[in-house]
């Protein structure tokens, strides 16, 4: 009688253990993490070497060397592409916008999470800030050691972003980005250092929050607009118009400007030197591809500071759009995405102070 009571206590015991292992499992978060590559997903032969290959590793893989993410959220992985992030394009960045569109209204979804090369992350962190409408957070992580390295800094990092992905206080600041314990927004964001682990920086507004261990804190919403409050959308498109960046220094060569007018450029970029500045001759290059229709934008090769129209250029004579806040490859980011439709100067100018 008494190994039949406890036979069934037993039983009863393991029926309980496995009813609230279902209902915290259904209860738990649903974070989908899409893979794009980069060194997060790297590996080299050893681990104290510095030569190795990005986007080697799994989604899986990358996820296994954190055992503890699975007590954060339920985790769904994808792969959309295996690239060092040199090799990010357009066609992959619109493949990301769309998936996490469809992500995004499925309600069982709370965030996502995008794991991606260093290299150029602002780009895509940017774009994704520009066209995708959602309050859910959207949080991108990477590495600066690959996978298989000494101190790989990749297992906490995406330990980190899962984590924010996951909090409901981080919706409604758009595209994040978590790295190395901080939190930035996709606006400020900017890579300061080839291989250095503190390699993010938010310059001129500063961070989010902070990310420790899974613990969040926020200190900001972003200042500009995004997500839900952007206008700019990339449904339906496939491909976006030509925007070139051209790099100021002293006595740079003006044709470069005019060869990129004649190769089908719709936009143009001046990386200036100081406030958006460059050469006279370049100046008139710029002016003569205003006049044709192209949209030329100033911003800077300087890291901090933003470029103000009208400062030692006459950008109301000459046709010419002034970066503000945006460093030439997020412009140019801003500047492919606006001329999807036709638009005025000023608009374009007014997008710049807005985005
Ligand atoms: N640390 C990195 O992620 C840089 C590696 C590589 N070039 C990339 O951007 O994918």
């Amino acid at each position: 009688m008494k190994t039949i009571i406890q036979k069934f206590r037993n039983m009863f015991t393991i029926l309980l253990m496995v009813a609230s292992a279902i209902v915290w499992g259904q209860t738990k978060p649903v974070i989908v993490i899409l893979a794009t590559g980069g060194t997060i997903a790297g590996a080299a032969g050893s681990g104290v070497q510095s030569g190795y290959t990005s986007g080697q590793v799994t989604i899986d893989a990358m996820v296994n060397a954190v055992p503890d993410i699975t007590k954060l959220a339920t985790i769904k992985g994808e792969q959309i592409s295996n690239v060092g992030s040199q090799d990010m394009s357009f066609e992959i960045m619109l493949k990301l916008a769309k998936r996490i569109k469809e992500l995004a209204a499925d309600k069982n979804v709370s965030g996502i999470v995008i794991t991606h090369g260093t290299d150029t992350m602002e780009e895509t962190a940017y774009f994704l800030n520009l066209v995708t409408h959602t309050s859910k957070p959207i949080v991108l992580v990477g590495s600066m050691r690959p996978s298989t390295a000494v101190s790989a800094d990749g297992p906490l990092n995406l330990y980190n972003a899962v984590s924010v992905a996951a909090d409901p206080n981080a919706k409604d600041r758009g595209v994040l980005l978590v790295m190395n314990d901080w939190i930035h927004s996709a606006q400020t964001l900017t890579k300061v250092s080839t291989t250095a682990v503190q390699t993010f920086m938010s310059p001129i507004r500063g961070l989010i929050g902070t990310s420790a261990y899974g613990v969040n804190e926020y200190y900001r919403y972003p200042h500009n607009r995004y997500g839900m409050k952007s206008e700019l959308s990339v449904d339906g498109v496939t491909a976006l118009p030509r925007v070139d960046i051209i790099y100021g220094d002293a006595d740079m060569p003006a044709d470069l400007i005019d060869a990129s007018v004649a190769n089908g450029a719709k936009g143009i970029v001046i990386a200036g030197v100081g406030n958006g500045n460059m050469n006279k001759a370049s100046l008139d290059a710029c002016a003569r591809a205003s006049k044709k229709g192209v949209v030329v934008v100033r911003s800077t090769r300087v890291a901090t500071g933003n470029v103000g129209r009208n400062v030692e250029v006459d950008d109301d004579k000459l046709g010419l759009v002034a970066s503000y806040d945006l460093n030439p490859q997020k412009a140019r980011i801003l500047l492919s995405v606006a001329l999807l439709k036709p638009r005025k100067l000023d608009e374009i100018q007014t997008m710049f102070y807005e985005y």
